[in-house]
């Protein structure tokens, strides 16, 4: 790839979005949610020509390829030879989506140009939190090696607060360790929190005849989300690197394996944000632990250390915070060199008991979310954190 990239900057992108690089307004959070409506898209594809900065060969090729899946579907054309270095990466790119949804394509196109053109709004801002270079994804570094696939979060400084932006890379990124040659995808945290959860100004920056509409596309985006986790395909591990807020805890159990540090806490503050149970957490939280200790945590908030959700089976292993990463990696290594198909069939094994079950749940979980994003109480609590007089 590196000898292609100096040709990309040239070369990469399809007629029609070459033809867009030009166009008005902003693109803010509330165009970002799910299901963007073809004016949407055809606006992102306007907001790619005012880029004041190049954004990189990795990102036009993602661009690119969301570009031909929204409008063309998979990729079904023949593989460009060898030899054809430009159009053989064009081709990946949009390969590696495989049977990702048009809509869905389509909401991520929208929502990665937002988030560029949001970025390049910010551009007295020194550095991006994200390291651009890597795979391009903004909100995420994403590695392969000796078998496994890390995502990282990686908004540090807001304690991996998950972005709408970031909740569409993270289903990418998913759906690309979905195909890899790896055995193993392990999520994980970079800085002191493994993730604060949704992103409380995901909900800010709406005008109000746009509330609904943005509280219908952020139920279909998070059941999407969850969805991913799912059907994830391979063996999932979550290497909890320390406190764990929200979704980014319901959805533990969707993982194969939770390794915590023992810094790690495990809060669910529905109720004082005026929310729901979401992640599969109303239906997985009661069996795994019980009505009681599940009520404890999705009903009034309390929050567990390490220690006590491993006693609950939420975490399966707690690891001392000083040796966390060199001992889960070790684990993880031997792990991966295991015979590859038996594990990824002994996973689906097991999930497909209940896949069904919990797509349902999901559906459910999103829905009721919806409804609750509207509420007086859910607003209140959200303003709140956001001016500073309430934290959990
Ligand atoms: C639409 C799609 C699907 C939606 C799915 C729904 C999911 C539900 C949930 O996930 S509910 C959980 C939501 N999360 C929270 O309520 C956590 C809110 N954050 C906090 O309570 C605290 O920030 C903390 C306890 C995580 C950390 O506190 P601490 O004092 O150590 O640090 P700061 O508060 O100063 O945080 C540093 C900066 O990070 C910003 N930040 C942290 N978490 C979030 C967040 N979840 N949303 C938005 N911003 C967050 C914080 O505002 C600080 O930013 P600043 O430096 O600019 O002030």
């Amino acid at each position: 790839m590196a000898g292609v990239t100096g040709r990309l900057v040239r070369g990469w992108c399809p007629r029609a979005v070459r033809s867009s690089l030009q166009v008005p307004a902003q693109l803010h959070m509330s165009k970002t949610a799910m299901g963007a409506s073809q004016k949407d898209f055809e606006s992102a594809m306007n907001q790619v020509k005012l880029l004041e900065k190049d954004p990189g060969n990795e990102v036009k090729l993602k661009l690119y390829a969301l570009y031909k899946q929204a409008t063309e579907g998979p990729c079904s054309t023949p593989k460009p030879g060898v030899f054809d270095l430009i159009n053989k990466a064009k081709w990946d790119a949009w390969n590696a989506l495989g049977n990702l949804p048009k809509e869905t394509a389509r909401q991520n196109y929208v929502d990665l140009v937002s988030g560029l053109s949001s970025s390049s709004d910010s551009s007295s801002q020194v550095k991006p939190e994200a390291d651009r270079e890597q795979a391009g994804y903004e909100t995420l570094v994403m590695t392969s090696e000796d078998g496994i696939t890390k995502i990282m979060l990686n908004r540090p400084t807001k304690m991996n607060a998950l972005t709408t932006q970031m909740y569409q890379e993270i289903m990418l990124a998913l759906e690309a360790a979905s195909k890899d040659d790896s055995t193993i995808t392990v999520l994980t945290g970079n800085g002191s929190y493994f993730s604060s959860g949704n992103d409380l100004t995901n909900f800010t920056h709406i005008s109000p005849d746009e509330i609904e509409e943005k509280a219908r596309r952020g139920a279909i985006l998070l059941r999407d989300f969850v969805g991913c986790f799912i059907d994830f395909p391979k063996p999932l591990v979550a290497a909890v690197n320390g406190p764990a807020v929200g979704i980014s805890v319901t959805i533990l159990r969707l993982f194969d394996l939770v390794y915590a540090s023992d810094r790690a806490t495990f809060h669910t503050p529905f109720s004082h944000l005026g929310q729901t149970p979401e992640g599969c957490s109303s239906y997985t939280f009661p069996k795994l632990m019980g009505p009681g200790k599940a009520a404890e945590m999705l009903i009034f908030g309390k929050k567990l250390t390490a220690a006590e959700a491993c006693a609950q089976g939420l975490v399966t292993e707690v690891f001392p915070d000083s040796t966390f990463q060199k001992e889960v990696w070790t684990r993880l290594k031997a792990y991966s060199k295991l015979p590859r198909n038996a594990l990824r069939i002994s996973k689906q094994m097991i999930r497909n008991h209940e896949k069904e079950k919990l797509h349902a749940t999901n559906a459910e979980e999103s829905r009721i979310l919806q409804e609750r994003w509207l509420s007086d109480e859910c607003m209140n609590a959200i303003m709140n954190f956001l001016s500073r007089k309430a934290k959990m």
